[in-house]
């Protein structure tokens, strides 16, 4: 397996300095830098959290599977040993569950496709008739 670079959180602090976003999450440092405008939740909260451990936040708001697959591309390094926190990574539901709609507005409204069948049918009778009388 690939060592990784292990980082103090003193050094993780310094890289805000250099204009970075650096973010320790799971004992993992994350340079996220180039991932700001694709963050699905925004640029703001990656940038709150530069130079810092966002683990609780993170858990918080719970990641998809798909965001921590996505996750490994900004890795860069682990903090040293002494300083880790062994907070275990939190998942299970996905992010953005309770903003969805509820179900009964994912019906489409109105009198349904019966009901347009119905007037097409007398459409067409009545083009029958009409073409049957002149
Ligand atoms: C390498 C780090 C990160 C990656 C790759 C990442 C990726 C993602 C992705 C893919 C989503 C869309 C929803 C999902 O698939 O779960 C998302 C949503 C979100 N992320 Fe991150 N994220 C990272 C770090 C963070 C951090 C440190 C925070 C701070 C709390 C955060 C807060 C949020 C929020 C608030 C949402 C929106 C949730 C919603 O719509 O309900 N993310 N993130």
């Amino acid at each position: 397996m690939v060592q990784l670079k292990e980082y103090t959180k003193d050094e993780i602090q310094k890289t805000k300095a250099a204009g970075k976003v650096v973010i320790i999450l799971h004992d993992k440092i994350y340079d996220v830098t180039e991932f700001l405008n694709e963050h699905p939740g925004g640029e703001e909260i990656l940038i709150d959290h530069a130079g810092k451990d966002g683990t609780e936040n993170f858990n918080d708001v719970g990641h998809s599977q798909d965001a921590l697959d996505l996750m490994n591309k900004y890795k860069i390094g682990e903090l040293v040993e002494s300083e880790r926190t062994n907070k275990p990574l939190k998942k299970g539901w996905v992010a953005g569950y309770n903003n969805k709609q509820p179900e009964k507005e994912k019906y489409v409204k109105g009198p349904g496709a019966p009901f347009y069948t119905l007037i097409a049918a007398i459409m067409l009778l009545a083009a029958i008739v009409f073409y049957n009388m002149s």
